[in-house]
């Protein structure tokens, strides 16, 4: 059974429809992609999702739960990244943590959990002193606090060098490994390629493509699609790499 099941999800602004009839699924512990151009209803469709904004029609059933039923329950078993405005700024990191998991009424060990983010050392600092990929970790451990079984991240490596990039990448990806479905946006293609299982394909509100990555670029090729240039065997991205080195630079 899958864990999310979208169904003919409609949202409407006044006269402007930004999500025109969306179906998908996502099964347990897979990272599945939303990808689309700017305005395409990807952000919208997360938050209905996370029952954060409501739907003009459709239906949405996460976890066995009925979006229109049981809200509440639904937000048990999500986690949802916060915007940075909510991060108070007179507390640090740990305080911060521990803050969340009041709200959410669970224990939690802080350290612990910005030791697994890689954010141990910056424990006493205030978010408005890390680095863009600092923050983004710690934005994603925000989102874990309540052991969601599935997170939601909206274009978590925008802006990021390409070395935090990796490393959310690895984040990521081990979070799945401990069991959790992740869904995400990204209009990063190489991101999607390399991290996501399946993606679906949003164009102004409806999705046109829904496959492995794998899968779609065959079936592209498949329809006689070729490069206009040869690809070279390296990108620029290799080259920054090559020269600068994979660690982490922000600490
Ligand atoms: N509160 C709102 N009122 C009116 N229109 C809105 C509102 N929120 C979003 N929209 C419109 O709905 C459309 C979809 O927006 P959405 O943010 O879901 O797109 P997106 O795919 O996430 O885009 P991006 O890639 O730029 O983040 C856009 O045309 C946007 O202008």
């Amino acid at each position: 059974m899958p864990i999310i099941s979208v169904r003919d999800l409609v949202k409407k602004y006044g006269d402007f429809t930004a999500v025109n009839g969306l179906s998908f699924d996502v099964e347990q512990g897979e990272i599945f992609g939303l990808l689309g151009p700017n305005g395409a209803g990807k952000t919208t469709t997360l938050e209905i999702i996370e029952t954060l904004r409501p739907k003009t029609s459709g239906s949405v059933i996460v976890d066995g739960k009925d979006l229109d039923q049981q809200p509440n329950e639904i937000k048990k078993v999500i986690g949802v990244q916060l915007q940075a405005s909510g991060f108070y700024p007179n507390l640090n990191l740990k305080e911060l943590i521990e803050l969340f998991a009041g709200l959410y009424n669970v224990q939690t060990d802080p350290l612990e959990l910005l030791r697994s983010v890689n954010l141990e050392e910056k424990a006493k600092n205030k978010f408005k002193q890390l680095s863009g990929g600092q923050k983004q970790r710690f934005s994603i451990a925000t989102t874990i606090i309540n052991k969601p079984k599935i997170i939601f991240l909206d274009e978590p490596t925008t802006g990021l060098d390409p070395q935090a990039r990796r490393n959310l990448w690895d984040l990521i990806r081990q979070l799945r490994q401990e069991g959790t479905t992740v869904v995400i946006t990204t209009h990063y293609m190489d991101e999607a390629e390399e991290l996501c299982d399946r993606v679906a394909i949003v164009d102004s509100g409806k999705i046109i493509s829904l496959n492995t990555p794998d899968n779609l670029i065959d079936n592209l090729i498949a329809s006689g699609f070729q490069r206009k240039k040869k690809v070279k065997e390296a990108n620029l991205e290799d080259v920054f790499l090559d020269l600068t080195g994979k660690e982490l630079r922000e600490a």
